[in-house]
């Protein structure tokens, strides 16, 4: 059915959802290199976030890692202002989902996701990228036999370490590292928000949780967050160095978390 495919290529199977860049369809590719195959399709036409899905697809076609979503291939149409982006299918959906739909997850669980996560984030940090926004909507399951493989995702936050951009604030409430609001941004900085993530895997709920809106933003500004009693106290020692106030209080990038946790015996 014509109303059903995308430039005459991609056949809609299912919406999956929309989010700040457009829509996103599950799609199957009806020509060219990727014929035959289900992936996810990113339609972009608003033109103020162009540029941000513009910097994520620059970031992507670098970056090929086990642990982070591959982009397949982009379309620009200048004439109607709109990008096309296709991605690897991640058919779990996202985290904040998942956790949403699961409950909690269980401790040895949750430490699964962290690896894998804490894998992506490694190969870019070593590369001098700092991600800028890790949170449960920006990483996606995938099925692998009877496994779930977690990749890291959206990369419109994206910066190059040391770079003197004004850092303006962007991210998501409850998992933006403090110092990102004094307009300082550090490869640890993704750590803080990974931290926050372990926090949400294992409670349901970010570190700064609160039911007023403007009480919420005043906690994660000042770095006062609360960490669960009930957790283990192997994963409040890991999160208490994870989500310190001071960025060179903890790990410094992916890479040194990943040996603590080898360390610890808990990857
Ligand atoms: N590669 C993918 N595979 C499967 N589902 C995807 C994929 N990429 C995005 N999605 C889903 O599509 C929806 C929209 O994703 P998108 O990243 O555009 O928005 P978002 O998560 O709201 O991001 P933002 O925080 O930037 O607004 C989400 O529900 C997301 O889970």
């Amino acid at each position: 059915m014509a109303d059903n495919v995308i430039l005459n290529t991609y056949q809609v199977l299912s919406f999956l959802g929309s989010g700040t860049f457009g829509e996103v369809y599950k799609v199957r590719v009806l020509k060219g290199r990727y014929r035959g195959k289900i992936m996810a399709l990113k339609v972009a036409k608003n033109p103020e976030v162009l540029p941000y899905l513009w910097k994520e697809v620059q970031t992507l076609l670098l970056l090929n890692h086990p642990h982070i979503v591959s982009l397949q291939s982009y379309l620009y149409k200048k004439d109607r202002g709109e990008l096309y982006v296709l991605y690897e299918l991640m058919d779990v959906g996202d985290l904040k989902e998942y956790v949403l739909s699961k409950g909690r997850l269980e401790e040895s669980d949750a430490l699964k996701v962290l690896i894998h996560v804490a894998r992506g984030l490694e190969f870019l940090h070593g590369r001098g990228y700092i991600h800028g926004d890790v949170k449960p909507e920006n990483i996606f399951g995938k099925k692998v036999l009877s496994d779930v493989l977690w990749k890291l995702g959206d990369f419109g936050l994206v910066r190059i370490r040391g770079s003197q951009n004004v850092i303006e604030v962007k991210g998501t409430i409850g998992y933006i590292a403090p110092e990102v609001f004094r307009g300082e941004v550090h490869r640890s900085s993704d750590i803080f928000s990974l931290g926050c993530v372990l926090h949400f895997m294992l409670t349901g709920r970010d570190p700064f949780e609160c039911q007023d809106k403007k009480e919420k933003l005043r906690r994660n500004k000042e770095g006062l967050y609360v960490i669960e009693e009930s957790l283990s106290d192997r994963i409040k020692k890991l999160l208490s160095i994870m989500l310190s106030n001071d960025y060179t209080k903890r790990f410094m990038t992916a890479k040194e978390l990943i040996q603590y946790m080898v360390k610890e015996r808990l990857a």
